[in-house]
């Protein structure tokens, strides 16, 4: 199978978690696509939407899916979203994309994240893919100093302003062998916005997409 093909397969089987009713918390990127476009199938189901990004609020649009600002509700069942890597605690790199703070907002207030992703993102340790760090345009270097220190190589994302109006340090190198600690240690950078580790707030449900099918994991 393809990558595309387990990317289908895997956001197919998310529509299992798509609650009732209730709103729904959608994520960014090409897996998170594959889970919009087979929402067609269940929208009548779905009073509305909240969107982690400008892109999938105009999929959903376009599908026909209200989309809700996120101050409008009180609650969200359940989130889904792709990733950049997971690994066995369902702790996660995100942001690739770029969406890394809407994201972290959604899946703060949803009541369930569920992770879809094929199997090439599953990792025994994360850090193999940059971590994506949203930072205030006039921070970029203040904060690209930081990470040198912590052992980090940023490296800008030239040409790239998110949706927010920030840009993206790509860090390499970092350790991440402690995701839960480094996560809390970025945020206290002055200028950070938003770093891709989600850890204190990791998945619920991973949905992975193989050759042998869709396998389910749960938060240990
Ligand atoms: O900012 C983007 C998001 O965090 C995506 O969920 C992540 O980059 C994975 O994207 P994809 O499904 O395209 O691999």
């Amino acid at each position: 199978m393809t990558q595309d093909q387990l990317k289908r397969a895997v956001a197919e089987a998310a529509l299992a978690y798509v609650e009732k009713d209730e709103v729904l918390g959608v994520g960014t990127g090409s897996t998170a696509n594959f889970f919009i476009d087979a929402l067609a199938s269940i929208k009548q189901h779905i009073p509305a939407a909240v969107a982690s990004s400008k892109a999938t609020a105009e999929r959903l649009q376009k599908l026909g899916i209200e989309v809700v600002d996120l101050n409008s509700v009180d609650n969200i069942s359940v989130y889904v979203d792709g990733a950049d890597e997971v690994n066995p605690y369902l702790h996660m790199v995100k942001g690739g994309g770029g969406a890394l703070t809407r994201e972290k907002i959604v899946a703060a207030v949803a009541k369930k994240f569920v992770c879809i992703a094929d199997a090439s993102k599953q990792v025994p340790v994360l850090g193999q893919f940059p971590l994506p760090i949203e930072v205030i345009p006039m921070a970029r270097s203040y904060v690209a100093r930081e990470l040198v220190k912590l052992g980090g190589t940023p490296v800008y994302r030239q040409g790239f302003v998110t949706d927010n109006g920030n840009v993206i340090l790509d860090t390499y190198h970092l350790s991440i062998v402690n995701p839960v600690a480094l996560e809390l240690t970025l945020n206290q950078i002055v200028g950070v916005v938003t770093n891709g580790l989600f850890a204190q707030r990791g998945a619920d449900v991973l949905l992975i997409g193989s050759s042998d099918g869709v396998k389910t994991y749960l938060k240990p």
